[in-house]
């Protein structure tokens, strides 16, 4: 039996994946993370204690910059995330900010909902030349990082139904994302040539050191005077006092974002969100199910798909029981580990290994034995220098 303890922020459809007969949920306002698995959402995780027996961190979403993954790996804790699993949301949100950004609709719908008296339609006429917009059909789209949210985006701009001219930047872009981008879109070899003539720029990057305040006043000075910029990734890709202080100066037109700040919600060319890129119906109960299937097969097999701290390391059973473990990535740790199954003279039927960095993750299926009697050879290789964490696995039926 599992303990789960689950952030009440998570669909319900994702958590009730986790069977009664398995696994004992405790799905609360502030998740501890006491347990063997610990689901969560945007919550913030870096000034959290982090026990020892927590095995699996599951993110219903995509971002895990809420997570100290350094942390988590050194733990021997396996982090999921839901890739995929929210972007048509978050695509949608985007395409309406562009709308938004070409046309004044939201000041134009205060202004008509404030209207008094019988003549409403004499006063609509009268004043609705206030409100004048522009078209995105034929504007510039510059789209940094084209991974699943914006290649969406991308893709959606340069359709016929927004005919909008798409440039994109995507050094590390996937094969797999390569190949479902529209061949309309025009590629960038570097950020300055998506910003340079862009009329609209849409950032879609995870928040890393590498893109903290990718957007910083260099950036920002190059982009088109009047443009608009929407940032739907996180707050810290952008250098927010650089912004105001262009959006201040004429430079920027408008920026819209799903991040609010104290200084940003009160600018009169912001336009703030409250991060609900991802809250659809449909995202939310996406990104649940597909983190907690991960987190299962994890907690159950061992094998590991979707993580953002190994990689995908998975290994049909062919012995009733397993032993995996997380190790640092050093010489010789296949070789001390088998030493110890020698020594005991057990007989491996299987075995992976793969590695990410510093860290590697081993799994090893032995000839029929006790899981009580395994346990104790796993108490053993625990102790191997470099050993972070042993688990015993009974194939499950
Ligand atoms: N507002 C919201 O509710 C949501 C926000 N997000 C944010 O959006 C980010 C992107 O989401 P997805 O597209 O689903 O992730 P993704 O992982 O599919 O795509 C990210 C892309 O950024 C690219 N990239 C990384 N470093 C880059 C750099 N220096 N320059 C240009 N491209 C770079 C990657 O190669 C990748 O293709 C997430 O990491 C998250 O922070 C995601 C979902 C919901
Ligand atoms: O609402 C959420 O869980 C956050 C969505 C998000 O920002 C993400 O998936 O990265």
């Amino acid at each position: 039996m599992f303990q789960i303890t689950a952030s009440t922020t998570v669909a319900p459809a994702g958590v009730a994946l986790f069977d009664q007969e398995n696994y004992k949920v405790d799905y609360g306002e502030s998740p501890t993370t006491d347990a063997a698995g610990l689901l969560i959402r945007s919550v913030d995780l870096h000034q959290t204690a982090l026990s020892e027996r927590l095995l699996t961190i599951g993110r219903a979403g995509v971002g895990v910059n809420n997570i100290p993954l350094d942390k988590a790996v050194q733990q021997g804790i396996v982090v999921f995330n839901a890739p995929a699993a929210n972007a048509n949301g978050v695509k949608e949100l985007v395409l309406a900010a562009l709308a938004i950004g070409a046309r004044p609709m939201l000041p134009a719908s205060d202004w008509v909902h404030g209207l008094k008296g019988n003549d409403i339609d004499v006063q609509v006429e009268k004043g609705k030349k206030a409100y004048v917009g522009t078209e995105l059909l034929g504007k510039q789209l510059g789209v940094i990082g084209l991974g699943h949210v914006g290649g969406l985006v991308a893709n959606s701009a340069s359709s016929t139904a927004f005919g909008m001219h798409v440039v994109g930047y995507d050094p590390y872009i996937q094969v797999d994302t390569a190949w479902n981008l529209s061949h309309h879109i025009h590629h960038a070899k570097n950020v300055s040539q998506v910003l340079q003539d862009s009329d609209y720029v849409t950032i879609h990057v995870p928040l890393t050191d590498e893109t903290a305040e990718m957007l910083n006043a260099e950036a920002i000075a190059q982009m088109k005077p009047g443009s608009v910029l929407l940032n739907f990734a996180r707050d810290d890709v952008v250098d927010e006092a650089a912004i105001i202080a262009a959006l201040d100066r004429g430079h920027l037109r408008q920026y819209i974002t799903d991040f609010a700040t104290p200084k940003l919600i009160h600018h009169p060319k912001v336009l703030c969100f409250p991060h609900i890129g991802g809250s659809t119906d449909a995202a939310e109960t996406n990104s649940a199910k597909m983190v907690v299937q991960t987190m299962k097969n994890y907690l159950e097999t061992g094998n590991i798909r979707n993580s953002v701290t190994f990689p995908d390391t998975v290994m049909d059973f062919q012995a009733p029981l397993r032993l995996t473990l997380i190790h640092r990535n050093v010489p010789n740790m296949v070789g001390r580990m088998t030493e110890v199954l020698a020594n005991y003279d057990l007989n491996i039927v299987n075995m992976v290994n793969r590695s990410n960095g510093d860290y590697a993750y081993t799994m090893i299926d032995l000839d029929a034995l006790e899981a009580k009697r395994l346990q104790r050879i796993a108490n053993k290789m625990a102790q191997i220098e470099n050993v972070v964490r042993v688990r015993v696995i009974e194939q499950p039926k």
